[in-house]
């Protein structure tokens, strides 16, 4: 089951898991309503021939695929690919990421009050982080992952950092969380 929460305001080591105290869980649903981001739960070992990831791509038109694996080893520029995760930004277009092997957080900001969210994902979740969105990433103390990306069409990795409000999918996105996100 993949967790979500809300984060402290710790600035000890971003791997942690960042937890309030008490800690506060968001559920899918409240995860979807107020950011946008989606989740799908992918069977790893049957993934290529189940049909649940093809009818995904289908759907959604992901014509692009690659992998990523964020390691020490397996990175090139590990420190400051690392670094610019985890500096907080957006994208034009969704970043949709599909975990094979290891673990780590995305971290989103909430719609209604800017909060930061965490959202752990292992082997098996992938998740949809919606154009516009404030967010970040980190691997976690086990310091690896392995993970497919997909896009719609020439894939355009560029980050935008915050501030970038100007844009129009920034706009397109605070419009959504207005009215409502539907998948
Ligand atoms: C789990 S994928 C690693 C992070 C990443 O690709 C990104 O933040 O763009
Ligand atoms: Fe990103």
């Amino acid at each position: 089951m993949v967790r979500a929460w809300f984060m402290d305001n710790e600035s000890t080591d971003q791997r942690l898991e960042h937890h309030l105290s008490p800690p506060e869980f968001l559920t899918l649903e409240e995860l979807f309503n107020s950011t946008g981001v989606e989740y799908f739960k992918i069977n790893v070992p049957t993934y290529d021939s189940d049909g649940v990831l093809e009818g995904i791509r289908k759907k959604r038109g992901y014509s692009y695929e690659d992998e990523i694996t964020c390691s020490e080893k397996c990175l090139p520029d590990y420190e400051n690919k690392l670094k610019s995760f985890f500096t907080e930004h957006l994208h034009t277009d969704e970043e949709i990421r599909f975990v094979l092997d290891g673990s780590g957080y995305f971290d989103v900001r909430n719609g209604k009050d800017d909060r930061w969210i965490r959202i752990e994902v292992t082997a098996g979740d992938m998740i949809v982080i919606p154009a516009g969105i404030y967010h970040r990433f980190t691997l976690d103390v086990k310091n690896y992952i392995r993970a497919k990306r997909y896009f719609v069409g020439e894939p355009i990795w560029l980050p935008y950092n915050r501030p970038c409000d100007d844009m129009q999918c920034r706009k397109d996105y605070l419009q959504k969380l207005e009215v409502g996100f539907s998948s």
